[in-house]
């Protein structure tokens, strides 16, 4: 095999990837558009969502700035060499994480330091399989950090808030399904996609779970009885008005693949895989000789070009007579006051200019027990782990910088506030009761981006100004952004509000709606 033109193939599979959605996802994405009512939350949502996957399109750059880990699937012919393709293929990981493709993501687990070419113990992902084919079938999936922990496996039987027992049943397994809906919320970037796995043991389940999400969007399942279970998932997940991001609406599942495996007597598992909008798989087949992409995968249908632009939709959105959740954009400019911020309420949409800094995991631990490198009262803190690329002369530019689940900060989120006189954090996702709480003692709001648009907020961002903590690596440093009209929805407020706990709230009642068996 021409090992050069293999590596060339498996780069260009990694950047189409990234960069340009499939076909089935597109399709998928425009129907829960439609669906959606203009001018609530979930249709300026999904406006920027679909704004955003034409912008990736077009920039060649991340739809996401989670790249996620990397996951080839790859069915060879008998002889050919797979260590010397594997080789390649990290090789094209590399290239493509230098051309600001993909972020730097593979992190030492003990030191927390970052390879930064995406190269690392158990990264990237490798599978492969031999068939009786005479080509090469290549398949990669991106699936970033934030939906797979919306990851979730069940022991069957067992009791679901909500729903009562599971048992050992299609009808247990249709409650876990929908309970695993549920329980992802809006934080794995809703509206999701879910492959779910069952039988197996704990790891096989979830690998089941997974290879589902390899499936088209719009197949149909050759067993009658998961043809069905997929069917009734997809005709009444979308009742728990989770909606975009969490928002609340009408669209919270995009797709719902269920494969089956042999269990062993003792085990009954349901593993969920749940994976974002921005769900990045794509495959090629290969010519094992000259190693040339001689197809692509995926490519059936028509493709959905998301040309219109969202800021057209958003004002129109604004303007139609019964827009009741969008109103005009307030602006915040740092540093903020406590006044301005109590003023803010659950719902209002801001749009914010000047400085912004970054701070995610590391950066929040950090900050529990050390000073802040910069006077961060009044400040704004983005919870964001960018694509950054330097330029000859030094500077660095932003590839791609969405937010990541601000969840995560739960523990550290109040205190820090407090300690710092932080006015302001943009995450997704939304966060707990500890951090409503401090929301509303020191006076400071949560506002939610909408996760996964990366290239429309790399967009916002006119200028690197500087970066603090780099030794944490290019995801988890402090850096210092400046914005212009960075839009993002009040859903924490200083008043004791959050819609996150509304719609958790709301969705559970819908949820128990679903108690009663339907496949006996
Ligand atoms: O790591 C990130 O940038 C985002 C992550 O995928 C998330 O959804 O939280
Ligand atoms: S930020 Fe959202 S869209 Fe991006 S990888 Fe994480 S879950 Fe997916």
């Amino acid at each position: 095999m021409n090992i050069e033109k293999f590596q060339e193939s498996m780069y260009k599979l990694i950047v189409e990837t990234s960069t340009n959605l499939p076909k089935d996802v597109r399709r998928a994405i425009k129907a829960a558009k439609e669906r959606e009512n203009a001018g609530t939350r979930s249709a300026m949502s999904l406006a920027t969502i679909t704004n955003n996957i034409q912008m990736a399109d077009e920039n060649v750059s991340p739809i996401c700035q989670d790249t996620g880990l990397p996951t080839f699937k790859i069915k060879v012919p008998v002889g050919a060499n797979q260590l010397e393709m594997q080789k390649a293929i990290k090789n094209a990981i590399a290239l493509a994480t230098k051309d600001g493709k993909l972020r730097p993501n593979s992190v030492d687990s003990l030191t927390g330091d970052n390879s930064g070419d995406n190269l690392g113990e158990g990264t990237p992902v490798i599978k492969f399989a031999q068939w009786e084919k005479d080509y090469i079938d290549a398949r990669l999936i991106l699936k970033g950090g934030g939906c797979e922990n919306k990851n979730i496996q069940y022991s069957l039987p067992c009791e679901l808030e909500g729903l009562g027992r599971a048992g050992r049943d299609l009808d247990g397994i249709r409650k876990c399904i929908l309970h695993s809906v549920y329980q992802a919320q809006g934080q794995g970037c809703s509206a999701g996609f879910i492959g779910v796995g069952i039988g197996g043991d704990r790891s096989s389940g979830y690998d089941l779970a997974k290879e589902q999400l390899f499936r088209s969007v719009d197949d149909v399942n050759p067993h009658e009885d998961l043809r069905k279970l997929e069917d009734y998932i997809m005709a009444n997940a979308n009742e728990l008005g989770i909606g975009t991001m969490g928002f609340g609406g009408e669209t919270t599942l995009l797709g719902c693949k269920v494969g089956v495996m042999n269990r062993i007597p003792a085990s009954f598992f349901v593993s969920v895989a749940y994976n974002c909008w921005a769900f990045r798989r794509l495959g090629v087949q290969v010519n094992p000789e000259t190693g040339e992409i001689q197809d692509w995968l995926y490519q059936e249908g028509e493709k959905i070009d998301f040309a219109e632009p969202a800021e057209a939709e958003i004002a129109a959105a604004a303007e139609a007579p019964e827009a009741p959740a969008v109103q005009e954009a307030i602006t915040l400019n740092a540093p903020i006051t406590e006044e301005q911020i109590r003023q803010l309420k659950v719902g209002d949409v801001v749009k914010i200019t000047g400085r912004i800094y970054t701070g995610r995991d590391a950066i929040h631990k950090y900050l529990m027990d050390h000073d802040a490198p910069v006077d961060l009262n009044g400040q704004v803190i983005y919870h964001c782990g960018p694509v950054m690329l330097k330029d000859d002369e030094g500077n660095w530019h932003v590839k791609a910088a969405g937010p990541t689940t601000s969840i995560r900060e739960e523990p550290y989120q109040g205190d820090i506030m407090k300690k710092f006189g932080i006015r302001a954090v943009i995450g997704k996702g939304g966060m707990g009761p500890k951090t409503l709480a401090a929301l509303q003692e020191h006076g400071g709001v949560y506002l939610n981006a909408i996760g996964g648009a990366a290239q429309y907020y790399a967009d916002c961002i006119k200028g690197v100004e500087g970066v603090d903590l780099m030794n944490f690596g290019i995801p988890e440093a402090m850096w210092h952004l400046r914005v212009e009209g960075f839009t993002a929805v009040v859903t924490m407020d200083s008043h004791g509000n959050s819609l996150h706990s509304e719609v958790e709230k709301s969705s559970l009642e819908k949820l128990a709606q679903f108690k009663e068996p339907v496949f006996k």
